[in-house]
């Protein structure tokens, strides 16, 4: 088995309680076990060597009874601990991880593969269940109770005690042998499983492109054959399996057959032991086995569970990690740790100044915003971004600009606090934007992205979340009617209550960023970040984005990706990325006589007629 995680051991002692009981159900199962099989030996005997009748045995009868009664108690009570566990274990794993997951940045966010966060999230969690639910309990049960029938034995015949403790061994160094054997095989199959779901995954996202291409039939072959080697793995799994199982089995009757023939001996051809204790000892001997047998397949999903658990436990130190790192770089505070870290606080983090959660109180007034050396990068040895200083005056329009893969992005990125630099800092209103509360920074901050996230609900439902507050029809209406978008939802059966995102209708690209900026008007942010559509939308969508960009942008600094000459032209400051670096900012006309790269860009763009 591995090293028990740390994140398994934290776990573990959150759960004391539960463990106390278990370790008393366990002790008070082991004696009903002894009991019964003393009850039942001693009724048996009466009977068969003293011939006694219903009255004779009515007294060890009852006991027996209310004994039986006491064991299915105790399994049933085990088995509630165990889940009650298992649900408490689940319910804090999941917790851990969806904290870390939307607590982070967005960075910590965008690494690795969505899919496989979902997995984590619901998956890997859900296979911890095995270890509290059977893997605890079951190895509670192997610790406390063989113990308990091996002393009973050898107060009864020490020879039997003894070999019942030398055959015991056998059974968990075989679980062992079988857990070499199958690990590979285990992991063959986990392997196989990833590549069957994602060619299947795969082709389903691709199956349009995969029919224009005349590609459907190669694919469905690749399907079959990533399925057939999920179906060997599986199969060479359960071969496995089964074999061993018999083996087991074999042990286990090897064990009781030897015991089964001392005793005979013992009784019949020396006579040197009674038929009460031989028959008691017998009564014992399965369940000492089975409980051993019990704890080799708890063994397994015990260790099936723990790699689960080592994975959620790889993410939560991958972004505590990495959160630690930028906030450290960045010069945060333990306020900000605070947010990040979802209330845990970090001794080695205290002794800086803390800012109270409201001190972005500008009162919807843009603030100034500043840049100060600013790095960052996504990855060691990866794209690299460097802006060293630009100052961004309250309510003025800034146009980000660059080719392709410049930066422009990452540089909105920062400024909104969705990245956190790895040194520099964003100033907002001359202190650095990792002083503030995360939830007050985005309050006054409104983002415009190409893709705008449309969730599966009402079309009022997705205009509302813009405001942190209740918002009444005849608000939503209003922001929607500046938006320009009245007249789509007029046109729907259900109007404003009609199903869209996921499950719902669609919305083309053009109404999702209608429906972003009836957001912002219902928000009316004090920054807005606006990612410019790099293709061309029609003429009246232009317009109306035009129009009621011009409309926010009266009460707010304005910061956009820009892709059009218009856009870039009536800027009040131009940033001009080049490879990731800041490379020059001003005005148009001062960059037109400044730096060549930038009036070859204006030319190329005019020459697009992009204007
Ligand atoms: N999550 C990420 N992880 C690693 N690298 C990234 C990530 N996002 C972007 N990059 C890389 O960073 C660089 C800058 O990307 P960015 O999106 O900021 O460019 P851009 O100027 O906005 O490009 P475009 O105009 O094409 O949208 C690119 O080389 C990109 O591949």
């Amino acid at each position: 088995m591995k090293r028990k995680s740390g994140l398994l051991r934290s776990q573990i002692s959150e759960l004391r309680i539960c463990l106390a009981w278990l370790g008393v159900l366990s002790l008070a199962l082991g004696a009903a076990i002894v009991g019964q099989a003393a009850l039942f030996a001693e009724i048996v005997e009466r009977i068969l060597a003293e011939g006694a009748v219903f009255q004779g045995i009515f007294a060890p009868l009852a006991a027996l009874a209310a004994v039986m009664t006491l064991r299915v108690l105790l399994s049933h009570g085990n088995g509630r601990l165990g889940l009650h566990m298992a649900a408490e274990a689940k319910t804090s794993l999941r917790a851990k991880v969806l904290r870390k997951l939307t607590g982070g940045t967005l960075q910590a966010a965008l690494d690795g593969r969505a899919g496989g966060k979902v997995s984590l999230t619901l998956d890997a969690v859900d296979e911890a269940d095995s270890y509290f639910s059977q893997y605890v309990p079951r190895m509670m049960e192997t610790v406390l109770i063989p113990p308990i029938l091996l002393v009973a034995v050898f107060t009864q015949h020490a020879f039997s005690g003894l070999i019942m403790l030398l055959t015991a061994p056998f059974i968990p160094i075989f679980m062992v042998l079988i857990g070499m054997q199958t690990r590979k095989k285990s992991e063959d199959k986990v392997e196989q499983l990833a590549v069957f779901s994602g060619t299947f995954l795969d082709s389903l996202q691709g199956l349009a492109t995969l029919k224009l291409f005349g590609r459907t039939e190669e694919r469905q072959r690749e399907i079959e054959r990533s399925s057939l080697g999920f179906r060997d793995a599986t199969m060479g799994i359960l071969r496995v399996a089964f074999t061993n199982s018999l083996m087991l089995e074999l042990i286990v009757m090897l064990s009781i057959g030897l015991l089964a023939l001392e005793l005979a001996l013992r009784l019949l051809v020396y006579r040197s032991l009674a038929f009460g204790p031989a028959f008691f000892i017998l009564l014992l001997a399965p369940e000492f086995y089975s409980l051993l047998k019990n704890m080799g397949t708890a063994f397994h999903s015990g260790r099936t569970a723990m790699g689960a658990v080592r994975k959620v436990e790889e993410l939560l130190e991958e972004s505590a990690m990495g959160q630690e790192n930028e906030a450290v770089d960045s010069g945060a505070s333990p306020r900000d740790a605070e947010v990040r870290y979802g209330g845990t606080s970090r001794p080695e983090r205290s002794g800086q100044a803390g800012f109270p959660a409201d001190e972005m109180a500008w009162n919807r007034e843009p603030p100034l915003i500043e840049l100060r050396q600013l790095c960052f990068r996504y990855k060691p040895g990866g794209f690299a971004l460097a802006a060293d200083t630009a100052s961004i005056a309250p309510r003025s329009r800034v146009a980000i600009v660059g080719s392709s893969g410049s930066g422009k992005t990452t540089l909105l990125h920062l400024i909104a606090g969705l990245l956190r630099p790895l040194s520099g800092a964003v100033l907002v209103n001359g202190r650095p934007l990792a002083d503030y509360a995360e939830e007050t920074w985005y309050r006054h901050i409104g983002y415009i992205t190409q893709h705008p996230y449309i969730f599966a609900g009402t079309f009022a439902e997705n205009v509302a979340i813009g405001a942190d507050r209740e918002v009444s029809r005849a608000e939503i209406a209003d922001a929607v009617g500046q938006a320009e978008l009245t007249g789509l939802a007029a046109e729907w059966e259900y109007g404003y209550d009609t199903m869209v995102g996921e499950g719902g209708r669609g919305l083309s690209g053009g109404e999702k960023q209608r429906l972003a900026l009836a957001r912002a008007f219902l928000k009316r942010p004090s920054v807005i970040l606006f990612d410019e559509p790099t293709v061309g939308l029609d003429l009246s969508t232009e317009r109306i984005l035009q129009r009621s960009m011009d409309e926010l942008a009266k009460q707010a600094t304005m910061i956009t990706v820009a892709h059009r000459l218009y856009t870039i032209r009536h800027a009040d400051l131009i940033l001009y990325m080049e490879n990731g670096v800041l490379l020059d900012s001003g005005r148009h006309e001062e960059l037109m006589r400044r730096l060549p790269q930038y009036a070859e860009m204006v030319e190329v763009q005019r020459k697009g007629g992009l204007q």
